[in-house]
């Protein structure tokens, strides 16, 4: 990533020396009447990088793409991984944190497992120098890892809207 976006040998890299992480392990029962409830609401993941397992193979995860809603089939022995807001952040707007929901299926219980991954919380983050140019200014404040991640846990999950706290 550091190489793609033409950053300084570990800009990015140095935030990840001594990684947050945490794990949710996601149950979702089937409902006869899955038109009517949603697994999990629209959101984006608050850290850097997630890596979900989809377990047993029950579609469900949705990502939306211009304004669509775009089912992932979950693939055998594959890893789904998503961008979350602190790399959004990190990266100045570049890689941009993807909304996704969970949907219910009406036969099929599902599991996912995913994976948190997430500067040490100790540092503040904000757009890496390197990314901030003439052409393309900070789009976001700098914050704390911990204080991003507080707040939005106590937030319902609600699309993108989160990151906006940190928007310029
Ligand atoms: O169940 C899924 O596939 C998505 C889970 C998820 O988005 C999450 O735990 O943050
Ligand atoms: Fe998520």
């Amino acid at each position: 990533m550091e190489k793609a976006l033409k950053m300084k040998t570990n800009e990015l890299l140095e935030y990840f020396e001594d990684p947050g992480q945490g794990i949710r392990m996601n149950y979702y029962p089937p409902c006869p009447k899955p038109e009517n409830v949603i697994g999990l609401n629209p959101h984006s993941d608050s850290g850097a990088l997630t890596i979900l397992l989809q377990v047993n193979e029950v579609e469900g995860l949705q990502i939306r793409k211009d304004g669509m809603w775009i089912p992932i089939k979950p693939l055998s022995n594959a890893f789904v991984i998503n961008i979350g807001d602190m790399l959004e952040i990190l990266t100045n707007g570049i890689y941009r944190s993807i909304e996704h929901r969970a949907t219910i299926n009406s036969k099929n219980e599902r599991i996912s497992i995913a994976g948190f991954h997430r500067p040490q919380m100790s540092r503040d983050i904000g757009p890496t120098p390197t990314l901030i140019t003439a052409e393309r200014p900070a789009l976001f404040k700098r914050i704390g890892v911990a204080d991003y991640l507080n707040g939005f846990m106590l937030r319902k999950l609600q699309g993108k809207s989160y990151i906006d706290v940190v928007r310029i």
